[in-house]
């Protein structure tokens, strides 16, 4: 594996994407916000409302229509559900035939076989999988790249997604559904412990916007002291247990209902589902 953050994103490429919802959103953002020209995005979704937004948000140009957004594209970001990106790329395969381009798909679990076999059997296919903090330059992405990628392509993916946080390539295709299990669908793991903790203290007689505020800040420290401290998370940890202290209890009390295994549970269920949503959608 090889980490990066920030790379500037080189040549004068233009990016399609096909797709404008959540991922795509967290993307065209985080590019925007580091410094890449509006015009050279163009995004196309069905939803007249999601093409409007985006047009105001960023001054992107928007389609209803992905043929049109990717025609002066040469880079293509699949940014639809795993369950619709066989019918779009089959209807981009002329297309890709014709002008190969490289492609940059989110979509979880679907492989880089499928889209290349999808899209007519030519193109260079890099999978990622980025999360939503991408939108505030604080994302995690893990890339693939297929044999056809060749290192310009790999750069430009890479500088793609580094431009919305840090990057990590992965070896073995097969690691990228625990890719996704782990840092694609993590957030929404600590945004539920948020939403916990939130619960328990308003239960302990606490004020909701100070119960708010309190965990707000507490999961942002915490972060920050993970990845700004060197430190690992154990000893973190130790830090604030004080032997026989409030955190000890607390600590106790995870480690009794079993939080570890509970962890690997959610992490392996995530990722067998990526493994179905490729096998169901081919
Ligand atoms: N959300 C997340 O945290 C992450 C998501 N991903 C992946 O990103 C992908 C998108 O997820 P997400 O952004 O959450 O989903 P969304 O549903 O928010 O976005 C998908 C968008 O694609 C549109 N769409 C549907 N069909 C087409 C089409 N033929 N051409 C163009 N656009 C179309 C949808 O419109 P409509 O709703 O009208 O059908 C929708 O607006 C998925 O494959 C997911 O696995 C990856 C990492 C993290
Ligand atoms: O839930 C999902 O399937 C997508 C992939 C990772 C995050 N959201």
């Amino acid at each position: 594996m090889t980490s990066t953050s920030n790379a500037a994103l080189p040549g004068n490429h233009s990016i399609a994407f096909i797709g404008g919802g959540n991922m795509a959103r967290s993307l065209v953002g985080g590019l925007i916000g580091g410094g890449l020209a509006a015009q050279r995005i163009h995004v196309a979704d069905p939803g007249d409302a999601v093409r409007a937004a985006l047009e105001a948000d960023f001054g992107v140009a928007t389609f209803a229509d992905a043929g049109e957004a990717v025609a002066a594209a040469d880079v293509w970001v699949m940014a639809v559900k795993p369950q619709v990106l066989r019918g779009v790329c089959e209807g981009l395969a002329d297309t890709a035939r014709e002008r190969v381009p490289l492609v940059v798909s989110v979509a979880a679990g679907i492989t880089t076989a499928q889209i290349e076999r999808w899209l007519g059997g030519k193109a260079a296919v890099v999978r990622t999988m980025p999360n939503t903090p991408s939108l505030l330059g604080a994302g995690m992405t893990g890339l693939y790249a297929n044999a056809r990628v060749d290192a310009a392509g790999r750069t430009l993916a890479e500088a793609l997604l580094s431009a919305t946080g840090r990057t990590a390539w992965i070896d073995d295709e097969m690691l990228m559904d625990a890719v996704t299990a782990v840092s694609g669908s993590g957030p929404a793991y600590v945004f539920l412990f948020a939403e916990a903790m939130e619960a328990a203290a308003i239960a302990q007689g606490l004020p909701a916007d100070a119960a708010r505020l309190m965990v707000q800040q507490t999961l942002l420290g915490a972060a920050r002291m993970l990845s700004e401290s060197g430190e690992a998370p154990e000893e973190l940890r130790r830090r604030v247990t004080s032997p026989n202290g409030t955190t000890q209890a607390a600590l106790e009390a995870f480690e009794a209902g079993g939080l570890r295994a509970l962890v690997a549970d959610a992490v392996a269920a995530a990722r067998r589902r990526g493994q179905e949503l490729s096998a169901a959608n081919d």
